[in-house]
């Protein structure tokens, strides 16, 4: 390993052809199995530190690409691309210096895959396993971008970060409801892969996997899509899996007054959290054999909003304010007080950023129904006054409880962004 690391012998790896006498020397006694086996070339390049982009993809243009580095992380307020790959990681290791490292490498290989250039130096030795999986190779940036979050039980006991945990960073309370399968909650680093193309995000994902491998595993994945630009080719506000309009509320990201308000922590919060956010994910089934037979005015009333124009119910355009005092002649409120809007807004004071994508993962094989739902993903700054508080409102009263169930959950500080020559998480293991 320690060969690998030092220049002379890495460049003859790439270079040269090498015998497999020479091969073995340079991997050490049990290298070749260990280098193949586990984490293959990109996991002996990314605990080097040598994972390099290769040339440019000859169709990327500018506005295929989203920059990776910044002083915020890509992805969260980058308006929501076509499909979503998430994977949560657990850490196999208990060194810290690993977990450093490996926050390098995935630095490095970010910054490659974003640009839709390949992953290493080593993708055309015919000796050795390639140093990119290939399958995103000549493919476009398509916008990808990936998103990088630690978890709570990043902070416990094994690295010795306990005292650097914020106070109100831990993981979420359990909500009336709940039906949470811990294969689908937590994780100790979570990695959000959005793209305009699905291959694009899984290479990502499965690339990021490879280069963890014996410091990380993965712990669950999962995919989401909603409508592609080409379908919507003027953007209006993407529909979910029960047919609304799912996103007209949010907040304003060209706002930067507000993004700071909602999304961005600032001084409050620890240095290494300074221009991070906290990520919610709830992985959410609907129950959409239910829904599919409940009335129009049944599915309007759930969601206090017109299922054709997302206009709150008693308006016409998709975004007039909720005005939750109107009252019919008979003073019966226009919106119902236990409508998923009207409960989730409140008094209009508390809000959140979210993000969410829809899935759909097949059947249950027990029931026969659909394991489809809504990939809930919100990014705010404090995730007890905003992302709980308004959490245990819906729990508690939502119309819209009848037809979905929580069944996973996870939180993640997303760490602020990297400045090139950086790397994510610099300011915590630095
Ligand atoms: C705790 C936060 C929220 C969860 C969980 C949640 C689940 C969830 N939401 C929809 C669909 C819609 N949500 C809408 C609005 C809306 N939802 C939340 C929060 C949570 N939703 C907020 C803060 C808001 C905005 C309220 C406001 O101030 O106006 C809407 C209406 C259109 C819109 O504003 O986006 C829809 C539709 C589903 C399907 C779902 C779980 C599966
Ligand atoms: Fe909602």
């Amino acid at each position: 390993m320690e060969e690998v690391k030092n220049g002379t012998k890495s460049g003859q790896i790439f270079d040269k052809k090498l015998s497999r006498r020479e091969m073995l020397r340079l991997t050490g006694a049990s290298g070749l199995g260990l280098l193949l086996g586990g984490g293959g070339v990109s996991g002996i390049l990314a605990a080097s530190g040598a994972v390099h982009p290769a040339a440019p993809a000859p169709q990327a243009s500018s506005e295929d690409i989203i920059p990776f580095y910044g002083s915020h992380q890509a992805g969260i307020l980058t308006p929501a691309q076509n499909f979503l790959c998430f994977a949560s990681f657990d850490l196999t290791t208990s060194s810290i210096a690993d977990v450093k490292k490996l926050l390098q490498s995935w630095t490095t290989a970010a910054a490659a895959l974003t640009s839709g250039t390949l992953i290493g130096n080593a993708n055309e030795n015919p000796n050795l396993p390639p140093s990119d999986t290939g399958e995103a190779d000549g493919l476009t940036p398509s916008k990808c971008t990936i998103t990088f979050g630690v978890g709570p039980s990043l902070f416990d006991g094994r690295y010795g970060l306990a005292s650097k945990r914020p106070s109100t960073f831990a993981d979420l309370p359990a909500f009336a409801g709940d039906s949470l399968d811990p294969q689908w909650c937590g994780g100790d680093l979570c990695v959000q892969a959005c793209a305009d193309d699905l291959q694009v995000a899984f290479h990502a994902i499965r690339n990021l996997a490879r280069i963890a491998r014996g410091t990380a595993v993965l712990r669950w994945t999962q995919e989401g899509f909603q409508r592609t630009g080409g379908a919507d080719p003027k953007g209006g506000t993407p529909r979910n899996l029960l047919g609304f309009k799912d996103g007209t509320g949010n907040p304003d990201v060209t706002d930067a007054a507000e993004m700071r308000e909602v999304v961005w922590c600032g001084s409050e919060s620890p240095a290494w959290m300074n221009g991070g956010t906290y990520m919610a994910v709830r992985r959410v089934r609907l129950r959409i054999e239910v829904w599919d037979r409940s009335s129009l005015s049944d599915q309007e009333a759930t969601f206090g909003r017109h299922r054709k124009s997302g206009a709150p119910i008693g308006a016409t355009d998709e975004f007039a304010k909720l005005n939750l005092d109107a009252a019919d002649p008979a003073g019966k409120p226009v919106i119902p007080p236990d409508s998923h809007s009207a409960l989730a807004h409140g008094d209009g004071t508390v809000k959140m950023l979210r993000r969410s994508y829809s899935f759909s993962s097949g059947m249950d094989l027990t029931t026969g129904q659909l394991d489809a739902g809504l990939l809930f993903i919100s990014f705010q700054k404090d995730l007890v006054k905003q992302f709980v508080s308004i959490q245990k409102r819906l729990a508690k009263n939502d119309r819209l409880n009848e037809y979905m169930v929580h069944t996973g959950s996870a939180v993640f500080a997303c760490l602020p962004g990297v400045r090139e020559g950086g790397y994510l998480g610099e300011a915590l293991l630095g």
